[in-house]
């Protein structure tokens, strides 16, 4: 169908220039991080990596307790796992990819149409920075990376707000929309079980018309990876994620025991990681860890996280069976808006949001 390969050595012939740049891109001063926030390579673990787990690990009937198990404990000590025989097609995801890798090629001028700095809107092009305060002043470092975001359910919501570049952007986001929508409806069940709780108890409290938002993210070719990020150390806002990554390539960095540890790709795997949200709802018994993804020297690297979160009405605090004399409720109760009204003040600087809800015993 396509080569790769191929079509990544085209790719690098022309430097990457970003939506709203208006020369092709190059390490100026803009992107440099201050000293104390550079990513410190040699420090990466080469030994630490997160669990992989096999989902067709089950007994028949339903998932075998040592499904549930295993993505418990990868919940609590990890919060970031890789899934593999997951049910969704390896050629699908592929096309998706492919897809997203050939949106980001198109030209600049075409990409700058969906560019805006209002996080609010829909459907965006948009560049990551880190606001740093650095003796009294703010210095703003542009992330080494360009973000596009939209929501992927109910597909015929916002379809015709979709890019009509590349061809089948449409078609494909469609299909693969509706595959990841099942399994994450799955995880979220095994999640759920892994907490004690019903199978849909964490898919109610998340609500109806759930937030649901995909974010491709394309790291162009770095100079020097030591001096930039791709992303900033983050935690995801919402509650579940599932991200795609280029094959062969490393990016994705987690945090376990104070220590960097890549994520490298398995073939055909998905990571998964929880969010905020699910860190909250389950009183602070499984994680959500922070991460950031480190830009690659020669090759460019995208990577595609499907999000899934609360309704903005919906009222997110620990489930009452979690809680008990010993484990008191960890944050207070607040509607979902109000977690995105404090995202949005604190972007861009280190980010601290669910810190703003926590009740201190
Ligand atoms: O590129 C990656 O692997 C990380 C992406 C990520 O953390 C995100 O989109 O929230
Ligand atoms: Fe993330």
């Amino acid at each position: 169908m396509f080569n790769r390969n191929h079509h990544t050595v085209l790719r690098e012939q022309t430097p990457f220039q970003l939506v709203n740049g208006k020369v092709p891109l190059s390490l100026s001063p803009g992107f440099i991080l201050p000293q104390d926030k550079r990513p410190l390579l040699s420090q990466v673990s080469k030994l630490a990596t997160i669990p992989v787990i096999n989902m067709e690990d089950e007994d028949g009937h339903g998932p075998s307790s040592s499904l549930v198990e295993k993505i418990s404990q990868a919940c609590e000590e990890y919060g970031f796992f890789q899934i593999i025989n997951h049910g969704v097609p390896e050629e699908l995801s592929e096309r998706m990819m492919y897809a997203i890798t050939e949106f980001f090629n198109l030209p600049p001028e075409e990409r700058a149409e969906l560019f805006t700095e209002d996080m609010t809107k829909p459907v965006r092009v948009s560049n990551y920075c880190l606001k740093v305060v650095e003796s009294q002043l703010e210095k703003k470092t542009t992330m080494w990376s360009e973000t596009f975001s939209h929501p992927w359910h109910p597909v015929d919501d916002f379809t015709h707000l979709l890019p009509r570049n590349p061809p089948q952007y449409r078609e494909v986001t469609a299909e693969y929309a509706k595959e990841i929508g099942v399994l994450m409806k799955r995880l979220l069940s095994l999640i759920s079980q892994g907490l004690g709780l019903e199978k849909d108890c964490i898919q109610k409290r998340l609500g109806e018309s759930p937030r649901l938002v995909s974010q491709a993210n394309y790291y162009p070719p770095c100079p020097d990876p030591e001096l930039t990020l791709g992303l900033a150390v983050h935690t995801d806002l919402n509650a579940l994620t599932i991200l795609r990554q280029s094959q062969g390539l490393t990016g994705l960095q987690v945090i376990k025991d104070g220590q960097w540890v890549s994520v490298d790709p398995i073939p055909n795997a998905f990571v998964v990681n929880l969010g905020d949200q699910i860190q909250v709802l389950s009183n602070g018994r499984y994680k959500s860890v922070h991460h950031r993804a480190v830009t690659n020297k020669d090759l460019h690297r995208v990577s595609l996280a499907i999000f899934y979160g609360p309704n903005k009405d919906s009222i997110i605090g620990p489930i009452e069976d979690l809680i008990d004399e010993e484990h008191p409720p960890a944050y207070r109760k607040y509607r979902f808006a109000e977690f995105l009204e404090e995202f949005v003040k604190q972007e861009g600087r280190r980010r601290m949001v669910k810190e703003a809800f926590e009740l201190r015993h």
